[in-house]
């Protein structure tokens, strides 16, 4: 049996996250911590894998926690910077366990996104035009989405690799209308109620389109890739830190 604590247990995906360690056959769950519990509670003796649902502005400080505390972490907060990704690399150096210690961050554990994401960069050398709208639900605290960030970087990434210059964009006056611009690609959120999680890509040229949508209409869509990190890091998945559910997957 593989011993799964979870942070951020009371919230809407760490609520789900003990369902599913609950109803998996292969787990069992050890602590269901949330704000003002004390992390040092989870330690080798009792936990396998820690699952990390927070709020951004706290997930490092428990991730650095926690690999203090020797045990191995999937996070699904939102939130990673590149400097804040160098001491999650840093602490795991530095761990009690540095040749084991498994870390995994995933922008997104549904299979419809980590799929949308991959075919976008796939897609990203055929056109002259990219922008990407995330659509969610109004309680969320972050803008724009972690997976549009992703979804951002990486056909940013493959225009470089195939010598792609600039979208083409004229704009001239911009009161903010234009979106957050994340590496050249210009990203849009939008708060909705009855919205869950949802990510389109647009590709343009001259006479033509491709648009790549990805929706998840419901929080177990996250829960089948959640449950597979935590058998990944139980078993074969490589030490140190990992980022994106594309890594486990036959892409
Ligand atoms: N990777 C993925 O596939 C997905 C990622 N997410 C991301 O997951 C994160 C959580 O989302 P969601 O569940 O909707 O958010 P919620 O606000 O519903 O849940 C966050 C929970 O964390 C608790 N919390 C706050 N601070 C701490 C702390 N220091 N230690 C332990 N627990 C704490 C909160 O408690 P309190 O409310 O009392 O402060 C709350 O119960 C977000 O960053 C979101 O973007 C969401 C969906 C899918
Ligand atoms: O807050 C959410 O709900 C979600 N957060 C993640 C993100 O910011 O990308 C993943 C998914 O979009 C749901």
């Amino acid at each position: 049996m593989i011993r799964v604590s979870v942070v951020g247990a009371k919230g809407r995906m760490g609520s789900h996250v003990v369902d599913a360690v609950n109803g998996a056959e292969d787990m069992e769950l050890a602590l269901a911590l949330d704000a003002g519990d004390d992390l040092k509670n989870i330690a080798p003796a009792n936990t396998d894998v820690v699952v990390e649902f927070t709020v951004p502005s706290v997930s490092l400080g428990n991730v650095l926690t926690l690999i203090a505390q020797g045990v191995d972490v999937v996070v699904g907060t939102t939130g990673w910077t590149d400097e804040k990704l160098a001491q999650v690399r840093e602490a795991i150096a530095n761990s009690p366990r540095p040749d084991s210690q498994k870390v995994f961050i995933a922008p997104n554990f549904a299979i419809s996104a980590v799929l949308a994401d991959y075919f976008a960069t796939k897609a990203a050398k055929y056109f002259e035009s990219a922008e990407v709208i995330e659509l969610h639900h109004p309680n969320k605290v972050d803008a724009p989405s972690g997976t549009a960030i992703h979804t951002a970087h990486g056909i940013a990434e493959a225009r470089k690799a195939a010598g792609l210059g600039d979208v083409p964009d004229n704009t001239e006056t911009d009161g903010g209308s234009r979106g957050q611009v994340v590496d050249g690609i210009h990203v849009h959120a939008v708060r909705l109620r009855g919205l869950n999680a949802h990510e389109e890509v647009l590709f343009g040229n001259a006479g033509e389109q491709l648009t790549i949508r990805a929706d998840s209409f419901d929080r177990g869509s996250f829960m089948p890739g959640v449950l597979l990190a935590v058998r990944k890091l139980a078993s074969d998945a490589p030490t140190g830190l990992t980022i994106g559910l594309d890594n486990f997957l036959d892409l």
